[in-house]
């Protein structure tokens, strides 16, 4: 879907849940694209994707694209019926070719243990668009699952890709995009050219572009933009060696179907010396890293216009647990043997070694936000105070690390285009995912690295759901399942009221003067601040996207267990 002869480009389309659903759904798509590429050409359409581009207000209402607008309706349905019944049905598989692919579907074909299947969909020099225009190739792939061998999620399949396509068509430069990402601008592989193409350039292993997220709500309740992370750390590691992915391929292999098997790659460099490295739940920051180590320099190029749009997780759950496998992903390249802190800075020097480290150390981030979120409170709860009070001089240096290192946030945030309001919520998401994702994904992991425990990459839902929906559309927190996840959550959103409420009492009542608990009051009010949706979808909310009561009984219990806990301590002190 992009500006480039079309005879010089192949798409591989990677189905590593393996479903005869998605191949039917991608048969489909073929055929309507040979409608849809001289369509975009003719009108010169910059979204090329067609559930976009007929959503958008630019979308042309001459007869030509209603027509191209009912095919595509009449499509879709027709695959969301195929999906509805579970199964492709003999009066959709029309050539021997399809029958024979669609046959691989047979007993005992599961997605953990399944034999390959690559399927040419589209082929240039033979297929062509409705003006005679050749199609690029189009090739589906599911590469071979076992239980015996592992398959080293996303990085292995695109590995597994890579071997296909070097196999089949073996282009020098690629590009790659998750599932629920689409093309927005179909001039980027141009861009990317450009910086590919620049002999003076020669060294660049990659372009890497912003990922950038639709559908965002006006206040961003998630920080689901992840501006700091996508955004305004690159542009700082872009100016000194670059950041993380998309590489060029290098060796001509075999028959495309043997590269796609599961022992294809005992024995061999994959994974390790050669296409997207194995080891970490977040290959993309990992293969980008070492690639830089190997003295690859890549490029950050942050177009207006996105050059893609992708999907984010719209309830809470999900947002926490994908930070929680991105958090773990990174402990394991901290602690590897290609560690960032002094694997990195080696081989490319101090600075790019301390941004990388930055982010694989992320979870330690668990260890003051958990610290803060409970520590003063406790103590206020119990009469005791661990800070300075407003007279003496350590109160300033407190007041100046906190306003400091917030106002250069929200200053940093703003220059980047963000508004005050999504700075906040970014904030707030920031202390929940400190006190929930990096507290449990840092635990996960050492239980892992001691033996007791296995983490898989938990796929972000894809699943639309009208009420959460609705609900992102008003600014309202999803929670709803009763997560692991929410239990620190919640026990730290009571443990700072009730810390609270009792420590107004006591000025109020005059055993404590405002000038000693300060610091304390301060802490818990701005924590209660932070949890105030919490509050509402423990008490005040009703409906399906509340906290359920079993997960507010069980924070309860640990909240008393907690304070109990640090009075016996503190009474002993
Ligand atoms: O075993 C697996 C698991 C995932 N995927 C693919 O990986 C992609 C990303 O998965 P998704 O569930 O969308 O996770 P996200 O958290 O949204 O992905 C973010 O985090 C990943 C690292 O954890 C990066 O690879 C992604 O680029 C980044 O968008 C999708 O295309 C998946 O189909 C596989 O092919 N095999
Ligand atoms: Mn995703």
């Amino acid at each position: 879907m992009i500006i480039h002869p079309s005879d010089k480009i192949s798409i591989y389309v990677s189905d590593d849940g393996g479903s005869e659903l998605t191949l039917f759904a991608f048969m489909e798509a073929a055929k309507f694209a040979t409608h849809w590429l001289p369509f975009c050409k003719k009108y010169k359409v910059e979204d090329r994707c067609p559930a976009a581009y007929f959503s958008s207000s630019h979308c042309s209402s001459t007869t030509h694209a209603e027509e191209l607008k009912m095919m595509y309706e009449t499509m879709k349905m027709k695959v969301e019926s195929v999906v509805d019944r579970g199964c492709v049905g003999d009066e959709h598989i029309k050539t021997d070719k399809q029958r024979e692919a669609f046959n691989r579907w047979a007993h005992g074909f599961t997605r953990q243990d399944h034999p390959i299947v690559v399927q040419v969909l589209l082929e240039t020099g033979k297929d062509k668009d409705i003006t005679g225009v050749e199609m690029p190739n189009l090739v589906y792939v599911s590469r071979q699952k076992s239980k015996a061998s592992h398959h080293h999620f996303k990085a292995g399949a695109l590995n597994v890709l890579l071997r296909v396509s070097a196999a089949m068509t073996n282009a020098p430069l690629i590009l790659t995009l998750d599932c629920d990402m689409y093309s927005n601008d179909p001039a980027t592989p141009l861009h990317m050219l450009c910086f590919m193409l620049d002999s003076k350039m020669s060294k660049y292993g990659y372009v890497q572009f912003p990922q950038r997220f639709h559908g965002i709500n006006k206040n961003d309740i998630y920080g689901g933009e992840n501006k700091r992370l996508f955004q305004i750390n690159p542009i700082g590691m872009d100016g000194l060696a670059g950041t993380n992915y998309s590489i060029q391929s290098e060796a001509v292999l075999e028959m495309a179907q043997s590269v796609a098997s599961c022992e294809y790659e005992n024995g061999t460099r994959w994974g390790y010396k050669m296409g997207f490295r194995y080891g970490s739940l977040v290959e993309d920051y990992f293969t980008g890293y070492q690639l830089n180590c190997e003295g690859w320099d890549s490029v950050f190029y942050h177009p207006d216009r996105a050059a893609f749009w992708g999907d984010i997780p719209i309830n809470v759950d999900d947002v926490l647990s994908q930070n929680k496998r991105w958090c773990v992903g990174l402990l394991e390249v901290a602690f590897s043997k290609h560690s960032p802190i002094i694997f990195g800075t080696k081989s490319r020097g101090i600075l790019m070694g301390l941004t990388y480290s930055h982010f694989a150390f992320w979870g330690i981030w668990s260890i003051p936000v958990t610290i803060y979120a409970f520590i003063p409170q406790l103590t206020l709860l119990n009469g005791v105070s661990p800070f300075p009070e407003v007279s003496e001089p350590w109160f300033f240096l407190y007041v100046f690390v906190f306003l400091g290192s917030y106002i250069q946030d929200c200053l940093d945030f703003i220059l980047m285009g963000g508004t005050f309001h999504r700075w906040w919520n970014d904030q707030r998401m920031w202390l929940i995912r400190g006190i929930s994702s990096y507290f449990f994904g840092t635990i996960d992991f050492f239980l892992k690295s001691l033996g007791i425990s296995t983490f898989g990459f938990d796929i972000t839902s894809k699943v639309i759901d009208d009420e959460q929906n609705k609900h992102y559309e008003q600014g309202i927190l999803e929670f709803g399942v009763a997560s692991p996840l929410f239990v620190s959550l919640t026990t730290a959103a009571i443990i700072n009221f009730i810390a609270f409420s009792v420590g107004v009492t006591r000025l109020i009542l005059g055993h404590n003067k405002l000038e000693e608990i300060c610091i304390l009051l301060f802490l818990s009010g701005f924590g209660i601040v932070n949890c105030w949706p919490v509050y509402e979808a423990i008490v005040l909310r009703n409906d399906k996207g509340k906290i359920p009561l079993k997960n507010t009984i069980l924070s309860s219990v640990l909240a008393f267990s907690l304070y109990s806990f640090s009075y016996c301590l503190t009474s002993k002190i």
